[in-house]
């Protein structure tokens, strides 16, 4: 399994900072890192911010949450076949909602192969200070990044006196009291607070990481042992919470050979026949999830 780390925050916030002083740290320990750098716009400009030896897929046509996962999934494959590394870094542009790009990142298809640590927010903290003056759009999706994360960097301190950085760790705190927050100047985060982070769920690890473990959003891999009615199916779907944002993967559906491709978004539900024997997964992405119980297992795993 190879860990993914997505970094998010806002544009300038400080991402590409903090993506070459990780690279720089992992390189140090002998981890080899490869990046997934999605920018607006067709040129390249951060990705100077990577040495020619560290894998670079670029994504320079939209955000990764509006051109959809097919992309992203392309771009995965090519890692997992044609590269030789450890650990997976994903810059998503300033606009990126972090539930989106979460989404896009977690596909049923590499389940088993990528392990997705979460989400890096990177937090402008001047701009924060200042966040009064944006527009309402902006202003949510600035709440959203920071509220979404598992480790928040608080950056520019450097920009603040001690007063107003205390004032703005505390507002940031208030928003997100799950996430552990770093100050920075340049984002320099030491990688050791990357190892503790855990936004990933296994069947078998459900009942562990339910114990006094609590996460914002955090996904959750679930195996089907049996096919399942289709009516059923979609039933437990409408009694889920509205903190499961989305789920797909393959579900075995009874009378049917191969599990179907299912989508859900937004409380809609998408079928769709799959001609290959796919295994019967679902990745669910939410808050809690961990506390779902999930049809056909019996059992809260
Ligand atoms: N004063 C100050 N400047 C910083 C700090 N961190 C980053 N910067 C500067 O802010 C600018 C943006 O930094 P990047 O690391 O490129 O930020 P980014 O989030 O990748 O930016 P985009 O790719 O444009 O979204 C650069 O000019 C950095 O040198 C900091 O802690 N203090």
């Amino acid at each position: 399994m190879k860990d993914v780390y997505l970094l998010s925050g806002f544009l300038g916030s400080g991402k590409t900072s903090l993506l070459a002083h990780i690279i720089e740290q992992f390189k140090a320990e002998g981890i080899k890192p490869a990046v997934i750098m999605n920018e607006l716009g067709k040129l390249a400009f951060d990705s100077r911010a990577v040495d020619n030896e560290v894998p670079l897929k670029e994504m320079l046509e939209g955000c990764i949450c509006c051109t959809g996962s097919e992309k992203m999934e392309a771009q995965l494959q090519m890692l997992l076949e044609g590269e030789d590394f450890d650990v997976l870094l994903i810059e998503t542009t300033g606009a990126a909602h972090p539930v989106e790009a979460m989404d896009a990142v977690l596909s049923p298809l590499f389940a088993n192969k990528l392990n997705m640590k979460g989400i890096i927010t990177v937090a402008d903290c001047k701009r924060w200070l200042d966040r009064d003056n944006m527009t309402p759009q902006t202003r949510m999706l600035f709440l959203e990044q920071i509220k979404h994360a598992h480790l928040i960097v608080a950056n520019k301190i450097d920009l603040l006196t001690e007063e107003e950085t205390l004032t703005v760790t505390m507002q940031i705190q208030a928003l997100n009291d799950v996430a552990p927050i770093i100050q920075t100047s340049n984002s320099k985060l030491p990688i050791k607070l990357l190892k503790n982070m855990e936004a990933t769920f296994h069947d078998k690890e459900v009942h562990e990481a339910a114990i006094g473990k609590q996460l914002t959003l955090s996904s959750r891999l679930h195996t089907f042992q049996e096919g399942l009615h289709q009516e059923e199916f979609e039933e437990w779907v409408r009694s889920l919470p509205d903190t499961v944002y989305r789920m797909k993967g393959y579900v075995p559906l009874k009378g049917h050979k191969n599990p179907f491709l299912f989508q859900y978004a937004y409380g809609m539900v998408q079928w769709l026949p799959e001609y290959m024997k796919m295994p019967p997964q679902i990745v669910i992405i939410g808050e809690q999830v961990d506390k779902l119980e999930i049809i056909g297992s019996g059992r809260n795993d």
